[in-house]
């Protein structure tokens, strides 16, 4: 599936200056969500990163994404969420956006020691974001195998901001 010629480019939102990539109209195509799920499972393989007993979302477009592989691989779904949502005690950390600041949650008692996982989210784009997920997986003891991004805007250097694992991405702009 050609991921690019179905995701919508809207200038100038949430601020000038941004195009932002919105993914609704590739979740809205029948096959769309199956594509991206097969599409992270196939790089995954290809990286030999071997079983997954968790996938984290990262809140709110990566819950969709990440529950969505979760069920594909029969593997744990642990959710990271934007401050005081999550009704536990949580591990905090802050991070910028491309547009802003704002800071992560996730549940202390969410991964085991040394529990495989991946991080998966929409877009990297500064990287800010997954940088700060990588940071809470690793107050939880948790072992971070790889990120899955479905978008990687590359002008932006994300995946320098990011620890030293495997990164797939499924469209590049
Ligand atoms: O690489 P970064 O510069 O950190 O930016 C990437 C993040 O920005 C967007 O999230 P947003 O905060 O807009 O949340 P949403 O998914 O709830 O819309 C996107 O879904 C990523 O999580
Ligand atoms: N340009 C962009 N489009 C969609 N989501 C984003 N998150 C951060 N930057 C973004």
């Amino acid at each position: 599936m050609d991921f690019k010629s179905i995701i919508r480019d809207i200038p100038n939102f949430p601020q000038q200056g941004i195009i932002f990539r919105d993914i609704t109209p590739l979740l809205a195509h029948p096959h769309g969500l199956t594509s991206i799920i097969q599409g992270f499972q196939t790089k995954f393989v290809e990286l030999n990163i071997g079983e997954v007993d968790a996938v984290i979302g990262i809140e709110s477009r990566g819950f969709i994404l990440g529950a969505a592989l979760a069920m594909s691989l029969g593997a744990s779904f642990v959710p990271v969420r934007k401050p005081k949502k999550l009704p536990s005690a949580v591990y905090r950390v802050e991070y910028s956006l491309e547009y802003g600041t704002d800071t992560l949650e996730i549940h202390q008692d969410a991964l085991a020691k040394g529990e495989r996982v991946v991080i998966i989210d929409d877009v990297i784009a500064t990287g800010g974001t997954a940088a700060a997920t990588a940071k809470l997986v690793q107050q939880t003891g948790a072992e971070l195998l790889a990120y899955g991004f479905l978008i990687e805007l590359d002008f932006l250097n994300g995946r320098k901001a990011l620890p030293e694992v495997p990164i797939v991405s499924l469209v590049n702009y």
